[in-house]
């Protein structure tokens, strides 16, 4: 099948940088949000990003122009008409996502593949929503996006081979890595990535050792790019404890509890770097 409009719902940071890689590798890009703020936010990351990357002379100009000229922003979700893959990347919460692809199924041609950039959330659920649940698949991007190598591919129950070969292409033409994955919950990612994150937690919690000392422990001990409550801030604490419940309810083992803190602190609305505070404050 040959894809040539995208569109990527959620302007967030997962979405944005999902929309600025796509456009980067020559496909015309609708990114839609429901808010005109969040998408105008969207919108200036990866000018901005862009504008790095001719300053630092692996864009030209004309390529950043380009790249640009292939963006669409979108408020509207008919624009998916137009599109043979939707990518969603909105809030990890089953009801909002099955919501969207619900809205998709009768929205996007026969031929589109609907995709799920979730961290965790079962894809055989998510495409029982609508009546293609064969060409429905997760694509899963890591953070950041523009930077990252990795694409977990996750097949639903019913993904049919014929869609996960295009994604698997298309995710080489993205100069991306894939790897298969079957649907579990977590995957393989954020199995093994996030409990080590809540254990993290867990330690500051205990009083064992301050934030910056915990991370310092995982960045020079193990040669972490970031200890884990600076990734689990870069990430977000809502997103981090979205995937804890969904881990813990999945497998219904106790192991997977998310701790304490980290519920206070979504509560209290500190998220982390995109709230401007979490673990560390942030200007
Ligand atoms: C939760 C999930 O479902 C799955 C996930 O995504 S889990 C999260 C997975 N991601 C990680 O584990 C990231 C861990 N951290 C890292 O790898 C690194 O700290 C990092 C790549 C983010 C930054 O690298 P660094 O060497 O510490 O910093 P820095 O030198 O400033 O950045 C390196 C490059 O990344 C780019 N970069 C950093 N942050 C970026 C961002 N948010 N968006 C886009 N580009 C970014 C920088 O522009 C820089 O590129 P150039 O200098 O070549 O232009
Ligand atoms: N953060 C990470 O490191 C990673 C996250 N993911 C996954 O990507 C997805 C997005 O995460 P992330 O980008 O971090 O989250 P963000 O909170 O940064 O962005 C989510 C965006 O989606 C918008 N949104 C929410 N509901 C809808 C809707 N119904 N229609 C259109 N837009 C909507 C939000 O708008 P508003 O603010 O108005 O609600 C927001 O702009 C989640 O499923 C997450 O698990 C995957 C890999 C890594």
């Amino acid at each position: 099948m040959t894809i040539k409009n995208v569109m990527v719902i959620g302007a967030g940071q997962m979405g944005s940088g999902i929309a600025q890689v796509f456009a980067q590798s020559g496909f015309h890009v609708y990114l839609n949000d429901r808010d005109d703020k969040a998408l105008a936010k969207g919108i200036n990351t990866i000018e901005k990003l862009l504008t790095r990357a001719v300053d630092k002379g692996r864009l030209t100009e004309e390529g950043k122009a380009e790249t640009l000229n292939r963006l669409t922003p979108s408020t509207n979700l008919e624009d998916a008409k137009l599109c043979d893959l939707v990518i969603e990347a909105v809030v990890e919460n089953m009801d909002v996502k099955t919501s969207v692809f619900k809205q998709l199924d009768t929205i996007t041609p026969k031929h589109a593949i609907l995709a799920s950039n979730t961290s965790s959330l079962p894809i055989t659920e998510i495409a029982s929503a609508t009546n293609r649940p064969e060409q429905v698949i997760g694509m899963h991007f890591m953070n950041p996006v523009p930077v990252m190598k990795l694409v977990e591919i996750i097949r639903g129950l019913q993904t049919s081979d014929e869609t996960y070969q295009t994604i698997e292409d298309m995710t080489h033409q993205l100069q991306k890595t894939p790897v298969e994955v079957n649907d579990f919950p977590g995957f393989v990612s954020n199995r093994i990535l996030m409990p080590m994150i809540n254990e993290a937690i867990y330690t500051l919690y205990e009083g064992v050792a301050s934030p910056k000392d915990i991370d310092t422990v995982m960045k020079l001990g193990m040669n972490h790019p970031m200890g884990p409550l600076q990734l689990a801030d870069f990430i977000g604490l809502d997103t981090c404890l979205y995937i804890m419940e969904v881990l813990h309810e999945g497998f219904a083992d106790s192991k997977y509890r998310p701790c304490p803190l980290l519920r206070k602190y979504v509560k209290a609305g500190w998220l982390g770097k995109k709230s401007g505070r979490g673990f560390y404050q942030y200007d």
